[in-house]
């Protein structure tokens, strides 16, 4: 159904959000008999710079009355907001409860339900996120004839296999539903989809029921002014994603599962889970999905679906958490429809994931890279448990070259030191993205953390500089093993400063850059 003054107002005041309806300096619970009321909406807009003739427009967020100033003149059909702005506008106001919840509802109806034409799924986590949504995608994609979807906090991709930057981890509902319209006129089936906790949060993904929700793991993170008051919150935010899935894939080693098996519960919604075990566990346990760790190779792992063995497989991407990160992909996929023997499952043995877990060395000079995402305390441990898994035999000198975000999370700045200080030789502070507070002072306030006196810590706030003395110190002592970690910004070709997106070469070009330097 067309998305009109007359439609808007119903679907609002069918899901309790409309107060009432302003024009013409009439305040009514209905829109008039007017047949302007019936024009179908030509756009649906939450920014007045883009406000066309026939645009709904939603006020939403830190919006300010000033910017409504001469859109009358441009055409506005009508505004949804959560305040009176017939003062500035003579277009029709939909006063409703909650903006962020009507863009959401309003945006899915305009763009003609596009969900309902895809398997949406839907990932969440403390860590892995990324990592799984490509994996699953591959999956997906290997088993549909590339028809998966895929909205990350590093990519978009609506064709299953052209990828642009974007902006969020999920994006705002509008663009969220104006994507899925495109993605599923391009033929995809599937959608694979990041759901931060900050999507709930501000009511990105209101309405929208996931066929499949995905649930990784859970650890304190995001707690700040800006994100979530409390760790409860934080929790609260992301386990809202259980009850809006049809199927529940879980984690069954995650801390809070009797909570988040009472969740599904609740919303009477089957859980498949998936686990990992070491190589002495077999695969006798009853979960849906086990890797198994094969004992024979440390970077093999055999995987059991419902007791059938569909074999071993080998990531490119390093780490075992990653193996978790791909039986959820797994379990996913074949919770989607996916044959538990299908060749398709392969697939993530050919995932790499930009700027995550990428090593690169220097075998003259003894010198190992790894450029990797890793930024709280259980990334930094999972990240250190497997440099010392795979590398520890060597001893290497291990430099950790990390910042923290200003402004938000605040808590990783203790957390990144806590879990490396009595496990690294080095650490190199330096800048990562920030909002308003100096980079100086987010250092300084990280290397108030270290405790450990034998532990090296340094503050080199220009991160190319911060790079350039860390790999070139290592290169310069061949005698040692040295291992450098570059943590934080991964792929990105930007870091944040003052509010202002700087372009940035990044540090998996940076640290390859640098490693095949002539040595002096
Ligand atoms: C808190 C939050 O969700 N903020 C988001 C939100 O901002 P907002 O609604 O307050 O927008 P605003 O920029 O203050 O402007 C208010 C409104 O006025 C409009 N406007 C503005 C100027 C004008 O002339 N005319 C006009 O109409 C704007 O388009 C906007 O709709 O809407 C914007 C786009 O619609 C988002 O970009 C922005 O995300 C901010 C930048 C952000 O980075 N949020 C982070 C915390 C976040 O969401 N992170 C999670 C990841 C967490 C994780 O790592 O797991 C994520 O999902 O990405
Ligand atoms: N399952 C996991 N458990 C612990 N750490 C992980 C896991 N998966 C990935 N990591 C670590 O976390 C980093 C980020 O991974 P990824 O981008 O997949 O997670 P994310 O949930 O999308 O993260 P973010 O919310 O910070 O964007 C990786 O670079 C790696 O160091």
């Amino acid at each position: 159904m067309p998305l009109t003054l007359r439609t808007a107002a119903r679907l609002l005041s069918d899901h309790g959000l409309l107060r009432e309806v302003i024009h013409d300096d009439r305040w009514m619970m209905q829109v008039p008999d007017d047949p302007a009321a019936d024009v179908p909406f030509s756009a649906i807009t939450y920014d007045t710079r883009t406000v066309d003739g026939g645009s709904l427009l939603v006020c939403k967020g830190r919006f300010r009355p000033e910017y409504l100033d001469g859109l009358d003149g441009r055409g506005l059909a009508a505004y949804v907001a959560d305040t009176d702005y017939s003062a500035v506008v003579d277009a029709p106001g939909l006063i409703v409860d909650d903006p962020r919840k009507a863009l959401s509802l309003l945006s899915a109806e305009f763009y003609g339900r596009p969900q309902d034409e895809l398997t949406v799924i839907g990932i969440t986590g403390t860590k892995g996120k990324t990592t799984t949504a490509y994996l699953t995608q591959a999956i997906l994609n290997a088993h549909s004839g590339g028809r998966c979807a895929l909205f990350s906090s590093v990519d978009n991709c609506l064709d299953g296999h052209t990828y642009e930057e974007s902006d969020l981890t999920t994006p705002e509902s509008l663009d969220a539903f104006r994507m899925m319209r495109q993605a599923a006129d391009n033929g995809m089936r599937y959608l694979v989809m990041e759901v931060s906790s900050q999507a709930y949060k501000v009511h990105r993904v209101h309405g929208l029921t996931f066929d499949i929700g995905a649930f990784l793991n859970i650890s304190p993170d995001h707690i700040s002014p800006i994100e979530h008051p409390t760790f409860e919150d934080y929790l609260h935010c992301k386990r809202q994603l259980i009850t809006n899935s049809k199927t529940l894939v879980v984690n069954a080693d995650c801390d809070h599962m009797q909570l988040l098996r009472q969740d599904a519960a609740h919303a009477g919604i089957p859980v498949v889970d998936f686990s990992v075990h070491g190589p002495d566990d077999g695969c006798k346990t009853a979960h849906a999905i086990t890797a198994t760790a094969d004992g024979s190779d440390p970077d093999d792992f055999r995987v059991a679906i419902r007791n059938h063995d569909a074999g071993t497989f080998r990531l490119r991407l390093p780490g075992d958490f990653n193996i978790a990160n791909a039986a959820a992909a797994m379990a996913i996929a074949t919770a989607a429809g996916a044959p538990a023997d299908s060749p398709a499952l392969h697939a993530v043995e050919t995932v790499t994931v930009p700027g995550r877990m990428e090593v690169l060395a220097d075998p003259d000079t003894r010198t190992w890279a790894i450029v990797d995402y890793a930024h709280n305390f259980a990334s930094v441990a999972a990240l250190l448990d497997f440099v010392d898994s795979r590398y520890g035999a060597d001893q290497p000198y291990i430099t950790l070259v990390t910042g923290a975000a200003g402004n938000k999370a605040i808590g990783r700045r203790r957390e990144i030191v806590e879990a490396a200080q009595h496990r690294i030789g080095r650490f190199v502070f330096t800048a990562e993205d920030t909002d308003t507070e100096p980079y100086e002072d987010i250092c300084n306030d990280m290397l108030r953390h270290v405790t450990n006196p034998d532990v090296d810590a340094r503050i080199v706030v220009d991160r190319v500089t911060a790079l350039t003395e860390a790999i070139r110190d290592a290169r310069g002592n061949p005698e040692r093993w040295d291992m450098v970690l570059v943590i934080g910004k991964g792929h990105e070709r930007w870091i944040k400063d003052r509010n202002r997106h700087m372009p940035y070469e990044g540090d998996d070009k940076v640290v390859s850059r640098l490693l095949s330097e002539p040595l002096e």
